[in-house]
């Protein structure tokens, strides 16, 4: 017997029709959730208005080197490149996501080709990439795909190791699609594939298997790992530096959520104004009203929203109508109004370490089919010589992941972008020589050698953020190792600093407050030594001042230290804060009185000129009710 559905009995049909709360359309019933997510944006104030297309994006889960080529499932070996078909651009304006599931399978480290001379291996997965060579594992597509001219270029030089890393290298490498690449793809093609787009959102994981070097936040035993497996989100504020994964984490969750039919919106604090908040929140009751359906709300960089509109979402999370999830750089306790802070769980995401950037790099470079060169093996890695064709194929040093790795200071974005940069210098570089020498290009292997990632990573950038935490951190490191007068560590922390590209300024003026604040009396030249410094930074400039300053330094660490001056005052000021009622009069006898009136009011009268007195006179300077207070002594009067 045929079951027919709704739409084939025009009395179901019916019965199953709802309308449209917003703009009274009736429609069938299955159709109402997406058509209210369009019809809320369409109308957010009554006004219709075509939303913008959404830009495609191709799913990073898809080209990463995740799955095994030896096995590709259904959809990986389907033809074309997957387009993602309604997924949410994660830092546009306004987005829900709608990406469907991450394939299963996929493994947290994968196992990276590296090119080595004739040398499958099987050593661990998601080292670095010297230690990492020989992962090039057995082939797994057909012997008989291989690339003829590499096989040839191989053959014909007998030893040109290069040829055969390729063929071997190729072996397990996956196009952007996810299919295994026929062959090691030549420089036009990677050249195209970086093009457009940040690498780091191509490489952006779908899944928390794939999310690295955050183990404290999210590993395995986490609490927040649990909540996430169970789809039972809590309302979190992911603090934490550039680059270290809290849009991606977000993004996970969203792939995840989508799976539970929760609703999932981004907004960012740079753009979005107060009524696309409100716009949201409308629709999000809207939602849970009537189709009982939550929402998930991400705001990155929340900490750009002021008192006020971070105020808006407060009554929303509280009745459990919005989940929240902002992502900040700044310390949540100044930045995240305190009742919101009290309502969300602060995830602290850290720098991601080295060999956790390591794995991010990896991943990139084997899914652009790039082949990682093993410098402990001389060859000719250009394969100068061969006859492999035109087109070369691209190697990068495994020195060069290595730098590219450390510079990148625990920002995964940094190192993909230098990546990316390095990559196409080095093949713009290759295209505009074959263009002048009226050639076509040479033929060859490009390399993109260690010295090409340094030139695409900012080293200033990535040592030290100036507008941040870090900024505070590294002032605060530099301070305490001068009052624990250790002069090696307060040269480091200085050294942090103006590397970094900190104001040289900033520290001077810190150093001026740190010879009156903790050297005191005990050396007074140290405020004269400090204040010149500042001077001498004025007048010089970077980077030649920065020598005064480390002088500077190392003179206020060297010296006696004393706090007296500066608790005395201290105290005074406490005394001052907690009093109760007005403060008492300025005793008459110290008071300056230029006038009659004021002589004649008792101004001056009875002050005791001490110059003149060979003894201490006996005068008391505090107000009456103080009498007898010594700030020296007493915390508080
Ligand atoms: N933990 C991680 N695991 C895997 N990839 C990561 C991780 N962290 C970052 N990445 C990669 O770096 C890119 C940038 O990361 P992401 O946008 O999540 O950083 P962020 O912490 O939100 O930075 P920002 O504060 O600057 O917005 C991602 O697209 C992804 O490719």
């Amino acid at each position: 017997m045929e079951v027919s559905g709704p739409e084939d009995d025009p009395f179901l049909a019916q019965l199953h029709r709802v309308q449209c709360p917003v703009c009274q359309q009736t429609m069938p019933a299955a159709h109402i959730n997406s058509h209210l997510d369009r019809c809320l944006l369409l109308h957010p104030a009554g006004h219709a208005e075509p939303a913008p297309p959404r830009a495609k994006r191709r799913r990073p889960s898809e080209s990463s080197a995740l799955k095994q080529p030896a096995t590709p499932t259904a959809a990986e070996s389907s033809e074309g490149e997957a387009e993602e078909p309604d997924d949410g651009g994660e830092t546009e304006s306004r987005e829900s996501y709608d990406a469907p599931p991450t394939p299963s399978g996929a493994r947290l480290i994968p196992d990276f080709p590296v090119a080595r001379p004739g040398s499958p291996g099987g050593k661990g997965a998601g080292q670095r990439p010297a230690a990492a060579a020989g992962s090039a594992s057995p082939r797994s597509w057909d012997e008989a795909e291989a690339p003829e001219e590499e096989e040839a270029a191989g053959d014909a030089d007998g030893e040109d190791d290069a040829g055969r890393w390729d063929a071997d290298a190729a072996a397990t490498f996956e196009a952007p699609g996810g299919r295994p690449h026929a062959r090691a793809p030549a420089a036009e093609e990677v050249r195209q594939l970086l093009q457009g787009k940040p690498l780091a959102d191509t490489m952006r994981p779908d899944a928390l298997q794939d999310f690295v070097g955050q183990d404290r936040a999210v590993g395995p035993e986490t609490l927040l790992r649990s909540l996430l497996e169970a789809n039972e989100v809590p309302s979190l504020i992911l603090w934490g530096p550039p680059g270290c994964g809290k849009t991606t984490l977000a993004h996970i969750i969203a792939n995840n959520s989508k799976k539970h039919s929760v609703r999932f919106v981004t907004l960012s604090a740079t753009s979005a104004k107060t009524t696309d908040v409100r716009d949201v929140i409308k629709q999000a009751q809207n939602e849970k009203r009537f189709f009982k359906r939550k929402t998930i709300l991400f705001i990155d960089e929340i900490h750009r929203f002021n008192k006020s509109q971070q105020d808006t979402f407060l009554p929303h999370v509280e009745c459990g109508t919005i989940t929240l999830i902002g992502a900040t750089t700044e310390n949540p306790s100044f930045q995240v109004n305190a009742a919101l802070l009290s309502r969300c769980r602060v995830i602290v995401l850290e720098k991601l370490p080295v060999e956790a950037v390591v794995t991010v790099l990896m991943r990139a470079i084997n899914s652009l089919g790039i082949h990682v060169l093993d410098s402990s093996r001389p060859a000719d890695p250009l394969g100068h010589g061969s006859n492999s064709g035109s087109e070369p194929s691209v190697f990068i040093e495994d020195k060069a992941v290595d730098t590219l790795a450390r510079l990148s200071d625990g920002d995964a974005r940094a190192a993909l972008h230098g990546l990316q940069l390095a990559v196409l210098a080095r093949l713009s570089a290759r295209k505009a020589f074959g263009k002048k020498s009226g050639q076509s290009c040479p033929p060859g292997r490009v390399l993109v050698a260690e010295s090409a990632v340094k030139e695409g990573l900012q080293r200033s950038h990535t040592l030290y953020d100036r507008a941040g935490e870090e900024h505070y951190n590294c002032i605060s490191a530099l301070h305490k190792s001068m009052r624990g007068s250790d002069p090696s560590a307060s040269l480091y922390w200085l050294g942090r600093m103006l590397e970094g590209g900190e104001d040289p300024l900033y520290v001077a003026r810190r150093l001026v407050r740190f010879a009156s604040e903790d050297v005191g009396l005990a050396d007074p030249s140290a405020l004269t030594q400090a204040v010149a410094a500042y001077q001498g930074c004025h007048f010089i400039g970077m980077p030649e001042c920065e020598v005064l300053l480390a002088q500077c330094v190392v003179y206020l660490a060297r010296a006696p230290k004393s706090i007296e001056v500066y608790s005395a005052y201290n105290n005074v000021k406490a005394c001052l804060r907690s009093h109760q009622g007005p403060l008492p009069p300025v005793p008459l006898h110290l008071r300056n009185a230029p006038t009659r009136l004021m002589k004649d009011l008792g101004y001056g009268q009875g002050y005791k000129y001490t110059p003149v007195y060979s003894e201490p006179a006996d005068q008391d300077y505090l107000p009456e009710e103080l009498r007898g207070v010594d700030f020296f002594k007493q915390r508080r009067c």
